[in-house]
């Protein structure tokens, strides 16, 4: 079966997308997802310049080697572009392998582990009582999982919190928006907001949260130990984590459950945080780190350490990334949690797709291939709009991370 044609289809229903359709002799066609959120050009002139001329002619079957040729055969490894483009071309190739062999993905991967995968969702609000409404819109909405953001009281922004119901979307503006950033108020703050929501919707909900990178480890440390008594889920990327001996620090001081990963692109950048038990899930995802090929040699290498996944799901990953994690998540047997923040009505209509969600759950269907597709047609009607990510500073206007 030979890759007959290649396609970068860039739209933006609402924000943007980029999609790698492949092309096969057999009449058999895969998409892949291969946006990089704020940086969408930088993959789309690496598929179209690097990697489609090297594509045409090869089997499609042969997705091991094809993928050991892309990252061995640049020499420059690793990376966010590098590893999106390569993580599009590998979804694409197994949404082929799937649909030629008329089976959903799961079952190519060993089959299903689960029924239906946990999800959780994302609830914002703009200080304590706004967060303890919308985290409880959320659990009548049958959510069983919520991770809560807030506005910390006395800061202008704060990441996560948007201008939707159940609905964030952080590249806003054509230039970054500027926040500010103060950790001691956050972490005077936080510890009230969980007290709160375990006080109004008691113990069964798993919550949880996410730091965004914005403390130091000791920082961290601090806040993993102030929220033990309201049994957070996870706290996810309380510190950065180039340098992953900063969690031995944080891991020192707390038993809350530590999650990290979503900006990781090869097994690498988490293999001491896996192997010394530093963390408790890993946040990877199929379009950050290679695609299905590589993610299940983390997930495989992770189950060793007790260590579950938690894949990323906001929104700048499309749908195309969240059916086929959904698939890794019927069948990855440390399977912990799924991250799902919704797409917009008119993201939904230009992939079409079988995933439904049912009772805080998604469940994948049994469509031939991962079971998501793009419409062209009405892809073409949403052209590209330049967003990028905000930034922050602190109060005296050094640069922070966002
Ligand atoms: O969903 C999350 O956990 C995030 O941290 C979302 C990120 O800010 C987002 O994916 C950046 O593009
Ligand atoms: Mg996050």
């Amino acid at each position: 079966m030979r890759i007959t044609g290649a396609r970068v289809i860039v739209t933006s229903p609402g924000r943007n997308f980029v999609t790698l359709k492949i092309e096969t002799d057999q009449g058999v066609y895969g998409i892949g997802d291969a946006t990089l959120n704020g940086r969408e050009k930088s993959v789309v002139a690496y598929l179209e310049d690097h990697v489609i001329p090297v594509l045409i002619g090869r089997d499609a079957r042969r997705i091991e080697d094809i993928w050991q040729f892309l990252y061995r055969g640049a020499y420059w490894r690793r990376g966010p572009v590098t590893m999106r483009a390569i993580a599009a071309v590998d979804v694409a190739l197994w949404d082929i392998k799937a649909k030629a062999l008329g089976a959903p993905l799961y079952d190519l991967l060993g089959g299903r582990s689960r029924d239906g995968v946990l999800v959780y969702g994302h609830a914002n609000g703009s200080d304590l009582e706004d967060t303890v409404e919308a985290v409880g819109r959320y659990i009548d909405a049958g959510y069983k999982a919520v991770r809560a953001q807030s506005g910390v009281p006395g800061l202008d922004l704060a990441y996560g919190v948007g201008r939707g119901d159940m609905y964030y979307e952080p590249a806003d503006a054509t230039l970054p928006t500027e926040t500010t950033w103060d950790t001691r108020k956050y972490l005077r703050y936080l510890p009230t907001l969980f007290e709160a929501l375990r006080k109004e919707h008691g113990f069964d909900v798993a919550l949880l949260h996410d730091g965004h990178h914005r403390m130091t480890p000791r920082e961290a440390a601090q806040l993993g130990k102030s929220l033990e008594p309201y049994d957070l889920f996870w706290l996810e990327d309380s510190t950065p984590a180039e340098n992953q001996e900063a969690f031995r620090l944080i891991r020192q001081h707390t038993t809350t459950p530590l999650a990290v990963g979503e900006v990781f692109n090869t097994i690498w950048d988490a293999k001491d945080l896996i192997q010394e038990q530093l963390i408790d899930y890993i946040r990877t995802t199929i379009v950050g780190a290679g695609g299905l090929t590589h993610l299940r040699r983390i997930a495989d290498f992770a189950s060793l350490w007790s260590v579950r996944t938690g894949c990323h799901g906001a929104t700048d990953l499309s749908p195309v990334t969240m059916g086929a994690a959904l698939h890794f998540d019927t069948w990855v047997p440390n399977f912990g949690i799924q991250e799902y923040m919704r797409h917009s009505e008119e993201t939904d209509a230009v992939f079409p797709h079988d995933y439904r969600f049912d009772k805080g759950m998604l469940y994948v269907g049994d469509t031939p291939g991962h079971g998501v597709d793009i419409d062209e047609a009405l892809a073409a009607k949403y052209p590209y709009e330049p967003r990028q990510l905000p930034v922050a500073r602190l109060e005296d206007g050094t640069m922070w991370n966002w």
